[in-house]
């Protein structure tokens, strides 16, 4: 028997927790405060932000958005950033990926306060995950949000090993270091392996992240092994669908995530944890 890993479900039980937890705040006349900074009108991103905005809203937790033209300026992005830095409002600040050609992404995230880098992903936040220093830190909501599914299956990590297929900044890399301070055996593969089958074959926690529709079949897919499918690609129909072949890897695989419902919601709950987190921290630092 496969398990169906339901990522909405999964989503439902973490959202509840944070509400509570922002319940207590609000006891103490406390409201986490999030703001979500996008440029341009990409439609995926529109959805994702909004998405952002009418969860955290649900959660209550306050949530500003400011979006800007695709011709906004370098030098009014980082403006916009330093006034979220410097607002006691405010506990995480998070800029929408991608932005458009000719901003620098990474000097944008590298402004944002360490303290309020609700995405994990300030170098700061990232050079402890990789170091696998004590925490709390912020760590990037995907990656994050699979660790949370896979601690749901209440199945020994230590010592498996994990194929990590993609090295991107948002998730393959940041996965990679989750998996490895969960003490598995971690591998990264990326678009210059030689024989990505080979080393896909081999993994007991399967997480592929490369935006290649379908690239994983059932061939290359260890039996009862989880499969974690960050994919979400579009096929000739338009029809979302992830990196791996559900319905080809579902019958060979111990536990799999479904494209929509499977990482996706996770992303946002996490985000919304971890609001909350970077708020509650600030409290027990004394408000700095
Ligand atoms: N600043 C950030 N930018 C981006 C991140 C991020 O974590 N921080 N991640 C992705 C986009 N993303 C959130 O921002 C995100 C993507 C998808 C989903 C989601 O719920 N997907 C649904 C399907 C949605 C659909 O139908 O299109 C699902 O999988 O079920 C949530 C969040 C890149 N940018
Ligand atoms: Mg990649």
């Amino acid at each position: 028997m496969t398990t169906i890993i339901d990522g909405r479900q999964l989503a439902r039980e973490l959202n509840a927790k944070t509400q509570q937890r922002v319940a207590q705040l609000a006891q103490r006349g406390i409201t986490p405060g999030l703001a979500v900074i996008i440029v341009g009108t990409d439609p995926a991103s529109s959805i994702y932000v909004r998405n952002k905005h009418k969860k955290a809203g649900q959660l209550g937790i306050r949530s500003v958005v400011r979006t800007f033209s695709p011709t906004v300026s370098q030098t009014e992005l980082l403006a916009a950033v330093a006034e979220y830095n410097a607002d006691p409002t405010i506990d995480g600040i998070l800029v929408q990926s991608p932005l458009p050609a000719g901003l620098d992404e990474r000097a944008v995230f590298d402004a944002i306060a360490p303290e309020k880098d609700v995405d994990g992903f300030h170098p700061l936040n990232t050079g402890k995950l990789f170091g696998n220093l004590p925490g709390p830190y912020p760590v990037s909501c995907t990656p994050q949000g699979i660790m949370t599914m896979l601690k749901s299956l209440h199945q020994p990590l230590a010592g498996k090993r994990a194929v990590v297929v993609g090295r991107s900044n948002i998730v393959g890399r940041p996965m990679a270091a989750l998996l490895l301070n969960a003490n598995l055996v971690v591998t990264v593969a990326h678009r210059y392996a030689q024989d990505l089958r080979a080393l896909t074959k081999t993994a007991d926690v399967l997480v592929v992240a490369t935006g290649i529709t379908h690239l994983i079949k059932a061939a290359d897919v260890k039996p009862g092994a989880i499969v974690i499918d960050v994919g979400m690609d579009r096929d000739a129909q338009g029809k979302l669908t992830g990196d791996v072949d559900f319905d080809a890897v579902s019958p060979v695989a111990g536990a799999i995530t479904p494209v929509p419902g499977g990482v996706g919601p996770m992303t946002i709950a996490t985000l919304m944890q971890q609001t909350v987190d970077l708020c509650e921290w600030r409290e027990q630092r004394g408000n700095n």
